[in-house]
């Protein structure tokens, strides 16, 4: 008994001993903006500025959008955030953000995010870092120019046909329809056909092994985005226990099925318009382009890891965008008509078929796309490193290496003084008056600068095609099971609607 109490007194004491030294020590590291003379949002241990994420209760881009109000409320041209006690720089001034992104990229060339070498897949595009990021970068650019799209536009458009196939079938049902599905059904097939060579069948298949394989990627449980975003705060200690970041069984469908595709394609000598065949020409002829890089041919590992970002990168991103677009024009029926005037006197002078051309000539469909990125961007924060101390210009302040930066751009495109009334949806904020009336970089759904989103034009053609093919052959109307007002996932990768979208859809 006396044993025991001792033993209890002893572990009280260790216990509040650690606990007030980790309180100190938390503290002592929420001053690092304090010290320097850089506003701050006062942090809340354990996390930070971002506890509402961490406990699953708000999508991170949404707890930055509201910080960048905050601060863009008091006057700051600036600001320092914590994620944990790990400290981050916050850019409000769009010249700040400009110099970062683009102008003074040298010292932002990274991202902040884990690279946890061991896991599998992880040696992508977006994760790379300095001369590795640089080589890769260069050697991929070329698959993705326009022309290089206009080739690959053939294999999307024949996904057009499973489309309409698809939502006759949900007509017949006489039922409202869930268009995110749909949509992703689709997306799968376009990026499944284009990224791995396959008919992956997700709009035919209510099982479709892709479609699971999207899910299992994007639908993250709350645990799965706390560890996420632990692995983003803490990457070394997160390699060091060799946390993975996608799930195991996603890992070893993606790997088999790219190397199979390969040997297939090797073993057979056939030949395709797509990013599959692009890689494995990187993969078997390296291009010579002495001094742009290495020269290095692509390992299989690192052929299978682009294939996977293409579309892991691609897919929500371009689903989402659509979805989101639908949602509006249902909503907006005078800009869901005006756009379909426009598609049906574009085809009338293209055939009556939907080409690389006739996408290129649809202006308003432009602006339905650009106008639907700003409200609802998919990635609606930006992130980068400093690699190389900085001095920010006219401010008396260095930037150290190693501290992450966060740049909200939801905060960004929503922000009055870029969009006066921004909540409305309003395809006329991308006339070309207002457009050229703005600061550059106030619209940043791609990012900007030497890393921006490498798959912009697949993305938006994607996107483009699978709006203009719906919008062209049905009218489209809110069903009140869609949960309004619209709210935004609380979790998951990317900015998404939270539950269904629920649309009418009448054949015309
Ligand atoms: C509507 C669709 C899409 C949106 C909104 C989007 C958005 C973004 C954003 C915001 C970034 C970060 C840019 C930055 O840090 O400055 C990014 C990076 C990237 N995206 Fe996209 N994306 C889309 C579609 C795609 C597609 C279709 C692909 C591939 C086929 C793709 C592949 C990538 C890759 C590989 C990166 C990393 C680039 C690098 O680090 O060099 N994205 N994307």
């Amino acid at each position: 008994m006396f044993i025991t109490n001792f033993i209890t007194t002893d572990l009280i004491a260790l216990f509040v001993t650690l606990a007030v030294l980790f309180v100190s020590y938390w503290k002592w590291t929420y001053k690092y903006w304090q010290k320097r003379n850089v506003p701050y949002v006062q942090p809340q241990i354990p996390f930070g500025n971002l506890s509402n994420s961490f406990k699953g209760k708000e999508y991170i881009g949404v707890s930055l959008k509201n910080i960048y109000d905050k601060m863009k409320l008091e006057g700051s041209k600036h600001a320092g955030i914590y994620m944990f006690n790990k400290s981050i720089y916050f850019p409000i001034d769009l010249d700040f953000v400009r110099n970062i992104i683009t102008k003074d990229f040298d010292h932002f060339v990274d991202r902040d995010f884990h690279s946890n070498k061991k896991e599998p897949l992880q040696g992508h595009l977006g994760n790379l870092e300095g001369t590795e990021w640089r080589n890769m970068r260069t050697k991929l650019t070329p698959a993705f120019t326009s022309g290089k799209m206009k080739m690959m536009f053939q294999v999307m458009a024949e996904c057009q046909k499973d489309l309409l196939t698809k939502m006759h079938e949900e007509c017949l049902k006489n039922k409202p329809i869930d268009i995110k599905d749909v949509l992703a059904r689709f997306t799968t097939n376009v990026i499944g056909s284009c990224a791995f060579g396959l008919d992956c069948k997700a709009l035919e298949d209510e099982n479709s092994e892709f479609r699971n394989c999207g899910k299992q990627i994007f639908e993250e449980t709350k645990f799965e985005t706390f560890k996420r975003l632990l692995v983003m705060t803490f990457p070394n200690i997160t390699a060091f226990f060799n946390i993975w970041t996608i799930r195991k069984h996603v890992v070893e469908f993606i790997l088999h099925i790219v190397e199979n595709t390969i040997e297939y394609r090797e073993k057979n000598n056939t030949n395709r318009n797509d990013f599959l065949q692009q890689m494995i020409k990187l993969k078997n002829n390296p291009p010579r382009n002495p001094g742009e890089h290495d020269g290095k041919p692509l390992t299989l590992g690192e052929v299978v890891a682009q294939c996977f970002v293409f579309f892991a990168a691609g897919f929500e991103t371009s689903s989402t965008l659509m979805s989101f677009a639908l949602y509006e024009l249902a909503k907006h029926q005078d800009i869901q008509e005006k756009l379909r005037v426009e598609i049906n006197s574009v085809l009338d002078k293209h055939d009556k078929q939907i080409t690389y051309d006739s996408i290129q000539d649809m202006k308003y469909l432009g602006q339905v796309v650009d106008e639907t990125l700003r409200k609802h961007p998919p990635a609606p924060f930006l992130n980068r490193k400093c690699v190389k101390e900085y001095k920010v210009p006219g401010e008396d302040l260095v930037i150290e290496k190693g501290i992450g930066v966060m740049i909200s751009v939801l905060g960004i495109h929503y922000d009055e003084e870029y969009y006066p009334n921004p909540t409305q949806f309003n395809p006329d904020h991308f006339s070309d008056e207002n457009k050229n009336s703005r600061h550059n970089f106030a619209y940043l759904p791609f990012g900007e600068g030497p890393r921006n989103c490498i798959g912009m034009r697949f993305g938006l053609l994607l996107s483009k095609l699978g709006l203009a093919c719906l919008i062209k052959n049905y009218k489209f109307s809110i069903n009140k099971k869609t949960l309004e007002p619209l709210r935004y996932k609380k979790n998951g990768r990317v900015l998404a609607a939270e539950g269904e979208i629920w649309l009418n859809a009448q054949k015309i």
